[in-house]
């Protein structure tokens, strides 16, 4: 068993005096190892420091001595108290009791003992005397109870952070482990995920995007547009099925050359017994009608003239053929030539596209159900207590703003193909959190979780560590190397849930969604990446930058530009003041340009007329 003890002395912190509380306590350490020790002023954040670094180290049993008592300086209890996770009031009992059997001052001692992790923390008075007597009287008991915190528990603070290394075995393949602090001290002051580049990103995305399930849509069903086939589909039927004219005019035997000839029967665009031409005859026919059998050409109706009607003037009885050297096959759609029997309609993998011809296709060959990748459904939660709902037209108190990011991205998620749930705003609770996630991932069955907020370093930012603990999700990444989006966070639940944990600034959070969000749902939907490409994303053109471009100093940056069509090149004019808190950048913005870090560039500045890549998020308007 590993302790650590901490003297909490102002004295013997500045050399005033010097400390025997420790060497009294070794003499009753057996099976203990004493592996830290450590001298700290009565300073809250001193002690906590202290036994949060302890605690991270996996040391079980620290044992404090000093601060416990009656004077103003006496703070330990108050700085340990707020760091259990659990209290140990039978300790604090067993160790009261026996002290008052010695002394009535005992009464005055106000120590206190619990669990933090796997970590066992109980203070003792300062007095060797005190600090001996209060330890003999739980040492009995420590052994069983350490033992018993070892089954089952959580494990402390990241105990990983900052080592470069991680110890997977613990975590089967989690990042660095993230626990709820109570207290503002305990949290990082440096996040424990490290900062992996966008192309590492996709690499953990396209991993963990689950593999796209087949569903049959009905032709009419409107999801299908921009659905990924999931079968190849062939033709079970020519397409025309019969020989079909493609002109309004007359049927003819080509053979038989110009001239008047009689009408002999009428052909329209719909199912009627035809009478077979002979030669000399001529047949009326309308677009798309059967040829009548013997007929093996068709003259338009322009190249006639009408020589004679029937007795009551209403209908034509002989026409005069005018065009000469009439071929064969003239004017007529031969069986199968729009679409042969057997050949393939749509191919299992492509898209079918907005503009209706994949559709047509299907209909044209008699298709009207199809199987396709399904397109996962999304819900949609903003976290953060200072938040409301510009739906409800309250007016804000100070320090509220309205929730913008949910709006913003609800119309994104939408006009991009997919169902949107609405989940509304939690607050900055992990009960809040954990009741809404839950429900929107049984109940509300979503597939692909997406929040804004409450991913970075606040002490209110508790969507990573709910994530891990209260939810059993797998963090792949919790920081990207970009901006804005630094802590842009992916996680799954299950084998079937993916997590977005977008940061709260709106600018941010709806570049992430271009980023990350988006390529993840196309591959989820069947979409193949580009040759090269680890996930499918929207285009990515080439663009002139219309003006000089500051870069930032280590991060890649996607600046929001405004992409137009000039001469030979597109141009992308930037749409103003970049900052993540600003959703105004994004107003005019078809376009993000990928903008390389001034470390990478070797230059702070990048010029105009520079070709950069842009990924383009909407369309270019004239
Ligand atoms: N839904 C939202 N709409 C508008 N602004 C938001 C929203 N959520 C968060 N913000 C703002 O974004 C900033 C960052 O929020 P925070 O919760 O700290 O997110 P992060 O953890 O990503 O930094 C704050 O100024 C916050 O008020
Ligand atoms: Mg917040």
């Amino acid at each position: 068993m590993t302790v650590g003890i901490l003297v909490v002395s102002e004295s013997v912190s500045r050399g005033l005096s010097t400390d025997k509380v420790v060497d009294a306590l070794k003499q009753h350490l057996d099976g203990f190892e004493l592996i830290a020790q450590k001298v700290v002023p009565d300073k809250k954040e001193d002690i906590q420091a202290a036994v949060l670094d302890w605690v991270r180290q996996d040391i079980r049993l620290i044992l404090t001595a000093g601060g416990t008592g009656f004077t103003k300086t006496d703070i330990t209890p108050e700085a340990i108290e707020p760091l259990l996770d659990k209290k140990a009031p039978g300790l604090v009992h067993a160790m009261l009791s026996y002290s008052l059997q010695i002394t009535p001052f005992a009464m005055l001692a106000r120590p206190v003992a619990g669990v933090r992790g796997e970590t066992l923390i109980v203070t003792l008075p300062g007095s060797p005397k005190g600090a001996t007597e209060n330890f003999q009287a739980i040492k009995g008991v420590l052994g069983h109870a350490l033992s018993q915190l070892g089954v089952e528990s959580s494990r402390s603070l990241h105990k990983e952070s900052g080592s470069g290394h991680h110890h997977h075995h613990h975590h089967h393949g989690h990042l660095a482990k993230h626990e709820l602090v109570d207290s503002v001290v305990a949290r990082h002051r440096v996040s424990p995920y490290p900062a992996i580049s966008v192309d590492e990103a996709y690499s953990k995305i396209s991993e963990n995007t689950p593999t796209p399930e087949v569903i049959e849509l009905s032709i009419s069903d409107p999801r299908l547009v921009g659905s990924v086939v999931a079968e190849n589909v062939t033709a079970q039927m020519d397409v025309p099925n019969f020989r079909a004219s493609i002109v309004d005019g007359y049927a003819v035997i080509s053979s038989d050359g110009p001239g008047v000839y009689p009408v002999v029967s009428v052909s329209h665009a719909s199912k009627n017994d035809q009478k077979e031409l002979v030669a000399g005859q001529i047949a009326r026919i309308t677009t798309g009608a059967p040829l009548p059998q013997g007929a093996d050409a068709v003259v338009m109706v322009e190249e006639t003239r009408l020589a004679e009607t029937t007795e009551d003037g209403t209908e034509e009885k002989l026409v005069e053929i005018l065009a000469k050297n009439v071929k064969a096959g003239e004017n007529i759609r031969a069986i199968g030539s729009d679409t042969k029997k057997d050949s393939l309609v749509l191919a299992k993998g492509s898209r079918i596209s907005s503009g209706g011809g994949e559709i047509g296709a299907l209909a044209s060959v008699g298709v009207n159900k199809i199987k396709v990748y399904r397109k996962p459904v999304i819900g949609l939660l903003s976290t953060g207590n200072e938040l409301q709902d510009v739906q409800t037209e309250k007016s804000l108190h100070y320090g509220e703003i309205y929730d913008s990011n949910r709006p913003t991205l609800v119309s994104m998620v939408h006009n991009c193909g997919y169902e949107v749930v609405d989940l509304g705003i939690a607050s900055d609770s992990k009960d809040s959190l954990v009741k809404i996630i839950k429900d929107a991932v049984d109940v509300k069955k979503i597939d692909c979780l997406v929040t804004t907020g409450g991913v970075s370093m606040g002490e209110l930012d508790l969507l990573k560590p709910t994530i891990e603990n209260e939810l059993h999700g797998t963090i792949h990444f919790g920081r990207v190397r970009m901006k804005p989006g630094k802590p842009t966070t992916f996680a799954t639940i299950g084998k079937s849930t993916v997590v977005f944990a977008l940061p709260g600034n709106p600018a941010s959070s709806s570049v992430c969604y271009h980023l990350f969000v988006l390529p993840c749902l196309l591959k989820w939907q069947g979409l193949e990446p580009a040759v090269g490409q680890k996930l499918p994303t929207e285009p990515v053109v080439k663009v002139k930058l219309a003006e000089d471009l500051k870069l930032d100093p280590q991060r890649p940056e996607y600046q929001r530009v405004s992409i137009r069509q000039s001469d030979m090149a597109l141009v992308a004019t930037s749409t103003g003041f970049q900052r993540s808190s600003n959703i105004g950048s994004f107003k005019r913005a078809n376009g993000l340009v990928c903008l390389p870090a001034a470390s990478d560039y070797g230059k702070t500045v990048i010029k105009t007329g520079t070709v950069v890549d842009a990924i383009l998020i909407d369309q270019i308007y004239m």
